[in-house]
């Protein structure tokens, strides 16, 4: 299959292209998703079988300063990007947020559960979503949460970097979410995009989370005792940890119907993990 990929150095495009190697990778030079206009008109250029969308605006509190910016990038991108793909009767596969919901209650969101975001760049991944969505086409949205990788800036290597130079962290423990590795949302995207070529009736939106389901607190706890960190987590209230934007407190996320029709399980992001802490291990040696 003659794939391409818009993105090229964040964290689920590298893992694409660890195992993609044959795709045809975008950087923003080459497409630039400030210009949705030049997106479309790359790949109906291109001889493109599928799609893959894995470039984004992804800093949630400085999007609350740069809503426009960010607008354009999520969500009027990939409308060009969707209409471009059904005009061509290709797939296309884009990535979401948990952060599209309000967070409310502690049961798993369902893939139709009414959204609500808290923020800005929710908000921007909203509209991309209902672009997407009104395109048509053989697409499909898959709505993942709290990335990490060895590439790129994510949680886990954050508190890598401040757990080694503090003996203990204050972390928020009434925000609860699935961790998901950009290694398997990458195999997940190549999995979905083969599977529209043959079934396009599959379009629709799907969740892919890591599991279990945890609070940042104990993330950052697993990454510890993972890394044979002796730093100490102390579970904080969001209230104790103030931001530009306000994170869902509930982001755990149905993906049963990803499993049914994807053949897609929630990974197990402890297993992950361990593979991306021998990667950033490998790359310190
Ligand atoms: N990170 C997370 O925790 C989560 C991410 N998602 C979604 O998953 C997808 C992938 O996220 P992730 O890999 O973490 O993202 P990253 O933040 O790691 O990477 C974002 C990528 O988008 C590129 N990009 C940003 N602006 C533009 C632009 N104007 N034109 C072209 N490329 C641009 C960046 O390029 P450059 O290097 O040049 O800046 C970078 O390659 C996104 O849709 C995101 O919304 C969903 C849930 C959680
Ligand atoms: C560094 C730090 C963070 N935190 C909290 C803040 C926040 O609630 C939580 C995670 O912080 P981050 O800044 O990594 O989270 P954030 O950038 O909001 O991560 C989100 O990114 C976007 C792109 C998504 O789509 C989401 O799924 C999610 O992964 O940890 C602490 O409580 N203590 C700390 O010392
Ligand atoms: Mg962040």
């Amino acid at each position: 299959m003659s794939l391409l990929i818009f993105g090229s150095t964040g964290q689920v495009a590298r893992e694409l292209r660890a195992r993609a190697p044959g795709a045809r990778f975008l950087s923003r030079a080459e497409g630039d998703l400030e210009d949705p206009r030049a997106c479309a008109a790359a790949i109906a250029a291109s001889g493109a079988e599928a799609v893959i969308n894995a470039a984004a605006y992804t800093a949630v509190d400085r999007a609350e300063e740069e809503e426009d910016l960010a607008t354009t990038i999520n969500a009027a991108a990939p409308a060009a990007m969707a209409w471009a793909c059904a005009k061509k009767g290709i797939p296309f596969v884009h990535l979401s947020t948990d952060y599209v919901f309000d967070g409310t209650g502690d049961a798993p969101r369902e893939t139709d559960a009414a959204t609500g975001p808290l923020g800005a760049y929710g908000r921007s991944k909203l509209l991309g979503e209902e672009a997407v969505r009104e395109a048509g086409g053989a697409f499909v949205i898959l709505r993942t949460s709290w990335v990490f990788s060895a590439h790129g800036s994510n949680f886990v290597k954050t508190m890598l970097r401040l757990g080694a130079e503090r003996a203990q962290l204050k972390i928020v423990a009434d925000q609860v979410g699935g961790p998901t590795a950009a290694g398997d949302i990458a195999g997940a995207c190549l999995k979905i995009a083969t599977h529209l070529q043959d079934t396009p009736e599959h379009r629709g939106t799907f969740h892919f989370a890591g599991a279990p389901d945890v609070s940042w607190a104990d993330f950052a706890r697993e990454i510890f005792r993972q890394a044979g960190l002796s730093t100490a987590v102390e579970d904080i209230p969001s209230s104790a940890y103030p931001t530009p934007a306000k994170r869902p407190a509930n982001s755990r996320l149905d993906c049963t119907g990803t499993e049914v029709v994807f053949d897609l399980p929630r990974p197990d992001w402890r297993q992950s993990l361990a593979r991306v802490l021998s990667d950033l291990e490998a790359v310190k040696a």
